[in-house]
């Protein structure tokens, strides 16, 4: 029987969790109130519709319009590290014990902080939640889709000082609908000649042929979403054959309206047709969501059964962006969790 309890309890990871999708309310009174700024209401659970989407949410766009809040209050060194530090707080609650946490440098330097300072204190916020809370993080530092090429190639190369330091791969994120893959070319060219692994934001707003060019041009070895690749069959069997995993986010794919409600969710399809799926939060603040909740989501919505949620779970230690060596590690912690949990036969 799959209890909240043991959903919770459960060992995870979380590949795609965006920094300034997963930031407390409470988070934000206190920077607001430190950084002299104004905010619209003074009690944490008011500025809830402020952070979060609502039921009517029709689109990535308006998905997308939240993070103009949030990202207000982020523009500081303490800020970074602070929202670094609680986001593996916020992990550790669910038993996470891996997470990727990526964010957008350029959206972070209101204030004067350089795009390299901005990985810096992320990581050091990741650093000391890390040993605080027992939890390994990486770093995906994101390009945004509405940025020009000088400010992505910029993040690129930044990203590249600190691969091996905190930083595992980089990401394109934003308005997928009106910047389409192959305008990134040159942003992700870089990428590759640096030694960078790439995940692309792909078909979540837009078709599967953006998955075919994120993998065929872009060189991204990870997609994240995934969601519209079950329009093309030829697409969906290159990125089965090639084992590119998708991070699937249940609640968000369903607010931005990647597909038209969950009865047309393709997890259990793309499971059965052998694709590496993976089930992470994306933004738990903009979307009101937590990683044991998007668990039990799927058990609830599709069936999953304890035996498939442990696969999916797996499968995300096996995406992860870890040395080999580390990967095996953090297998042989799951495991030994899952075991004395009664869940490994
Ligand atoms: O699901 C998403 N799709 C595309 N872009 C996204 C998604 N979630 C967050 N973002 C954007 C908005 C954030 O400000 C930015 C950096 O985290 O990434
Ligand atoms: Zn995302």
């Amino acid at each position: 029987m799959l209890t909240q309890d043991l959903l919770s309890r459960l060992p995870k990871v979380d590949l795609h969790l965006h920094l300034d999708g997963s930031v407390k309310p409470e988070t934000i009174l206190e920077l607001a109130l430190n950084q002299g700024l104004e905010l619209p209401v003074y009690d944490k659970d008011e500025l809830i519709p402020h952070m979060r989407v609502n039921e009517e949410c029709g689109s990535l766009t308006e998905y997308l319009s939240k993070f103009d809040f949030t990202t207000r209050f982020l523009q500081s060194a303490e800020a970074l590290e602070r929202v670094a530090y609680e986001v593996l707080e916020q992990s550790a609650e669910h038993n996470c014990k891996y997470v990727e946490v990526r964010f957008a440098p350029q959206l972070h330097r209101h204030q004067g902080l350089t795009v390299e300072e901005t990985i810096h204190h992320v990581v050091e916020g990741l650093k000391r939640g890390g040993r605080q809370f027992g939890v390994r993080a990486g770093v995906i530092a994101i390009c945004m889709r509405n940025h020009d090429a000088a400010s992505n190639l910029e993040v690129v190369r930044a990203a590249g000082k600190f691969v091996g330091k905190g930083v595992v791969a980089v990401d394109l994120a934003g308005d997928e609908a009106s910047y389409p893959p192959e305008f990134f070319r040159e942003v992700f060219a870089e990428s590759r000649r640096l030694g960078i692994p790439v995940t692309i934001h792909a078909g979540e707003a837009a078709g599967a042929g953006n998955v075919y060019e994120a993998v065929a041009n872009l060189g991204a070895v990870r997609i994240g979403h995934g969601v519209r690749l079950k329009e093309n069959a030829s697409i969906l069997a290159m990125v089965k054959d090639r084992r590119i995993p998708l991070e699937m986010c249940p609640i968000s794919n369903i607010q931005t309206k990647a597909v038209p409600g969950w009865e047309a969710y393709p997890i259990r399809e793309y499971l059965e047709q052998g694709l590496l799926v993976t089930i992470n939060t994306d933004n738990p603040s903009v979307s009101g969501t937590n990683i044991t909740k998007e668990y039990s989501v799927l058990a609830d919505r599709f069936g999953f059964t304890t035996p498939e949620l442990v696969k999916l779970i797996m499968n995300g230690v096996e995406a992860a962006f870890l040395e080999e060596s580390d990967k095996l590690l953090l297998k042989r912690e799951m495991e030994n969790e899952l075991s004395s949990l009664g869940l490994l036969n």
